[in-house]
């Protein structure tokens, strides 16, 4: 006996979406389609939802109304979540394991993380750890959509540029990225939703 592989959607489709918080209104009747290759990016001042929209792409937050299409993806929150005693490489070689996505030192490459094989993860730099936690969620093979909140916060230049070239890389391949972010990502051919207060 076969079983037939649940259909995915190609899109992403976002209908008439309400969400709130704490009682308060943040997104009301929100609807979008991000379709393969494309990038959103999500601005706005703090506490506007920028968050909360992604948590309930991600299916983490329920929403008042509205439908959000369900799509395997990956999330990148504001916390990294490295186990400190880890090294880089066990971090890495685990996730590449889970996704079957070999042992994960091209990953560690594309963002400039080779040399740190051995450090523990609790000894690295904000920036260092927010490189691995982007490697990692690239080793996410069946992702079909990266949510991305805050990617770039304590990234340096080379660190932008590299996540900039991961982003296309997977945008070029078919991927869907949705970034929340106060500063420039210097990503090519992005649409822009600013959320307000
Ligand atoms: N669990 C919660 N319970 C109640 N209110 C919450 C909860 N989580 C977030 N909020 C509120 O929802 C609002 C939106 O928060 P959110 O984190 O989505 O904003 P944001 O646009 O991502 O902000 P920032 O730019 O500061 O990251 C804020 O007013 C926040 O206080």
């Amino acid at each position: 006996m076969s079983v037939a592989a649940p259909d995915i959607a190609a899109s992403l489709g976002v209908q008439s979406l309400t969400l709130s918080r704490g009682g308060r209104a943040l997104v009301r009747d929100l609807s979008f389609t991000l379709a393969p290759g494309e990038a959103l990016v999500l601005t706005g001042p703090n506490g506007t939802g920028k968050t909360t929209l992604l948590r309930a792409i991600a299916g983490l937050v329920r929403p008042d109304a509205g439908t959000i299409t369900a799509l395997p993806l990956a999330y990148l929150g504001h916390g990294d979540a490295l186990k400190p005693a880890e090294t880089v490489s066990e971090a890495i070689s685990f996730a590449a394991r889970l996704h079957g996505a070999g042992d994960g030192r091209a990953a560690l490459a594309a963002m400039g993380l080779s040399k740190l094989v051995f450090r523990a993860c609790g000894q690295l730099s904000a920036g260092q750890k927010r490189r691995l936690a982007i490697a990692r969620l690239t080793l996410n093979t069946e992702a079909r959509l990266w949510l991305m909140d805050e990617p770039a916060a304590p990234l340096d230049g080379d660190g932008k540029a590299l996540l900039a070239a991961l982003v296309a890389d997977f945008r070029a391949r078919g991927g869907m990225v949705i970034a929340a972010t106060h500063a420039d990502l210097g990503w090519s051919d992005v649409r822009m939703l600013e959320m307000r207060a």
